[in-house]
């Protein structure tokens, strides 16, 4: 989220949490100021959170401070300490590609309070509107699962069929410009994730 309309239009439509990008080469990045005016504006139990692809500790840290999101998401290639060194709740993004070992990242990152599963490209750290293999995903993962990558209305309700992740996280998929929602979109995305027959017995 780059503005307050689209932050507070999400957490009408029903969204547990929005996003704000930190990440410099993002064209969907926000300024300290205007992440902070999103925060502010939300409801309550609407969450935020702050992405990040391996920034300097003095950012991770002025934003703690001046836009105080629920949770912290590292894209990048961050290690374990690097991520609970800021003693905030955080999400470990990481890129599957085959040779992915899920269970070791859920080892490493064994504190995290989940893992965010986006696909891989090598030349992103996020935001592609790539999807990946869902089978990739092993059943047993230890940690919450929140699955991105591609997401879009057309597809999440399978998503959520097949991997039974713990939240979905969309981005390009609910957008009418980088860094600007589609209400429309976001509306379809959240009533197809409302209305997925889990068949749970
Ligand atoms: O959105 C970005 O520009 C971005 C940049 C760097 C790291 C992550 C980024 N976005 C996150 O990537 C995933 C997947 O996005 P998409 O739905 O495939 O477009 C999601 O968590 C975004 O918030």
């Amino acid at each position: 989220m780059t503005r307050v309309e689209d932050g507070l239009a999400a957490a009408r439509l029903g969204a547990d949490a929005i996003g704000l990008v930190f990440a410099e080469k993002s064209p969907r990045r926000v300024d300290l100021a205007a992440a902070g005016e999103v925060v502010r504006a939300l409801p309550p139990f609407v969450a935020s959170v702050a992405l990040f692809v391996n920034p300097e500790p003095v950012l991770v840290a002025r934003v703690l401070a001046e836009v105080r999101p629920a949770l912290l998401q590292f894209h990048g290639e961050e290690e374990a300490a690097f991520c609970r060194s800021f003693g905030s709740p955080y999400l470990k993004a990481v890129r599957v590609r085959p040779e992915t070992d899920l269970l070791q990242c859920a080892t490493d990152f064994s504190d995290a309070a989940g893992l965010l599963l986006d696909a891989y490209a090598p030349d992103a750290h996020g935001g592609t509107g790539h999807r990946f293999d869902w089978s990739l995903i092993p059943a047993d993962l230890p940690l919450p699962v929140v699955l991105a990558g591609g997401l879009a209305p057309g597809n999440v309700a399978e998503a959520v069929r097949r991997v039974r992740p713990w939240g979905v996280d969309v981005s390009s998929g609910v957008e009418a410009a980088k860094g600007i929602k589609d209400a429309a979109k976001v509306a379809a995305f959240i009533n197809e994730v409302a209305n997925v027959d889990l068949q749970l017995s």
